[in-house]
């Protein structure tokens, strides 16, 4: 048995100890755990580019090469069984599903996240904005402030106008939202408090918990809210024809909603199905899209030649300063699209993804068998050498000349990569760069990310406000 040649395997992550291996690293405030990540994906990247992390009796295996993940990424089209603690309310949504039940539902999900339906949505992103812009009026020219809740407010308006197609002045519909919101917040604080106390990742042990019990009630409000929602349109899709029900309808848009309702009529999609997947699209845009503009706006309070040089793309773009942004204009803001996607690459807003292998998996180096589980650390992939001496830095102007970017596309891993990456990811730049373009063309931003103290459960985020200052331009 000694002398039996072994498989090779990739370097263990210092630091683990005899049972419970690096179990014991993931204790500490939210500060020191998401500081610690960081470390294990700073050392993988400077130690082959997969490395393995032992959690108890398990062990996962942490990826940033990019070859090797796009091998994951496309082989590897289950999840691990952390994502089984979002499943009480998600299931079959394309987050949480099992790669059977996925392959089908993305197949017929796609189309409604295709290029023509998304521009239909550009005038609802601007008015949203708009909104936005003279509801930030009150903190300007005053210290700095949290703008987290005002972007979440305008990416919650934009995401349930064009999921759910809310129908303008319908406030009883909108005090409903706003109470999903906060369930919605509460569920994924439960996850996270489950993810970071090991033993309830035990089902029987979790059954029997405190957390179980509020868990269950959270779940039950969000479930027959969305249920409530889907019923309410079913009905008035039976009464009204399309255009006189859904009076954005003269804009142009159809909400999610009813395409899958479309779908579902032809007895392919169920109600709890449609369910799920509304509760996953709404659950999977609203906090990723805020907290990647919180960091984009910090970014740019922070490089004032970088703002300057934003605003003078944008008053080339918008002649008249009352215009409203039409989707035609979303091409021209190129140097807007580069800050951005800058931003995105060092503060990526779901750092990290899980895979599990459904049979064995051959790598660059190493072979692992079926029921493996890898972490693919998209913040190492985004930090990844071939990035250059500077991929640690923030430099926006390389997103201009395709000659100072990485030859290997899956160098820019924050959508994820692979058959399984984000769905919405166009939509998310598109309604980002909308309302990013409306708060620079009436404000000037103040900032410095220096200051910034960030943790990650789901998504990596700022640990509290207070972060940037808004002086008004007129
Ligand atoms: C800055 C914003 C966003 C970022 C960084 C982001 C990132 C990601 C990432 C990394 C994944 C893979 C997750 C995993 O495998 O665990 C994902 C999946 C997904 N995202 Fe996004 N996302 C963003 C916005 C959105 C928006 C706006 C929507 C919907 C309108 C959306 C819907 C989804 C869905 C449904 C999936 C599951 C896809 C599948 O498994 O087929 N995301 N996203």
């Amino acid at each position: 048995w000694y002398l039996k040649p072994r498989r090779p395997s990739p370097p263990v992550y210092p630091g683990a100890l005899p049972i419970i291996g690096h179990a014991h690293r993931m204790l500490g405030n939210v500060l020191q755990l998401w500081q610690m990540e960081k470390e294990v994906y700073h050392f993988c990247l400077e130690n082959g580019g997969i490395i393995e992390i032992q959690l108890g009796p398990r062990s996962v295996y942490v990826i940033t090469d990019l070859d090797d993940c796009l091998t994951v990424a496309n082989t590897c089209l289950d999840k691990p069984y952390i994502y089984d603690f979002g499943k009480q309310l998600y299931d079959r949504g394309l987050v949480t599903a099992n790669a059977l039940i996925w392959k089908p539902q993305r197949k017929l999900l796609n189309p409604a996240f295709n290029q023509q339906i998304l521009n239909t949505f550009v005038q609802e992103y601007s008015l949203q904005a708009k909104r936005l812009t003279t509801k930030l009026t009150t903190e300007a020219g005053k210290d700095r402030f949290d703008v987290v809740p005002y972007l979440l407010k305008n990416v919650l308006g934009s995401v349930y106008k064009t999921v759910i197609g809310v129908k303008p002045n319908d406030h009883e519909q909108e005090m409903t939202l706003k109470h999903y919101a906060h369930a919605t917040d509460k569920f994924f604080a439960m996850i996270e408090d489950r993810l970071f106390s090991v033993w309830l990742h035990l089902p029987f042990i979790f059954n029997m918990s405190y957390l179980k019990k509020k868990q269950d009630a959270v779940v039950q409000f969000l479930k027959s809210t969305t249920e409530t929602i889907i019923m309410n349109r079913k009905s008035e899709r039976k009464q009204t024809t399309y255009a006189d029900s859904v009076p954005q309808a003269t804009s142009g848009y159809k909400p999610i909603l009813d395409l899958l309702l479309d779908i579902g009529e032809k007895q392919v999609f169920t109600d709890e199905e449609i369910r799920e997947q509304l509760d996953t699209i709404i659950g999977a845009a609203y906090d990723s899209t805020t907290r990647a503009m919180t960091f984009c706006l910090i970014l740019i309070g922070t490089y004032p030649k970088v703002q300057a040089r934003i605003q003078k793309e944008l008053q080339e773009i918008f002649d008249d300063p009352d215009r409203d942004l039409t989707r035609h204009d979303l091409p021209k803001l190129v140097y807007l699209e580069a800050v951005l996607k800058e931003t995105l690459r060092l503060y990526p807003p779901v750092p990290r993804v899980g895979k599990s292998s459904e049979s064995p998996v051959r790598l660059k180096h190493y072979t692992f068998p079926a029921g493996t589980t890898f972490v693919l650390s998209l913040y190492g992939m985004n930090r990844h050498a071939v990035w250059g001496a500077d991929a640690n830095e923030f430099n926006p102007d390389r997103w201009l000349n395709p000659d100072t970017l990485p030859d290997n596309p899956n160098a820019f891993a924050t959508f994820s990569i692979g058959k399984r990456n984000c769905i919405g990811k166009q939509s998310a730049m598109m309604s980002m760069k909308t309302t990013l373009a409306y708060i620079l063309r009436r404000y000037s931003v103040t900032g410095d990310i220096r200051n910034v103290q960030c943790k990650c459960d789901l998504i990596l985020k700022q640990v509290s406000g207070h972060y940037i200052g808004l002086q008004s331009r007129t």
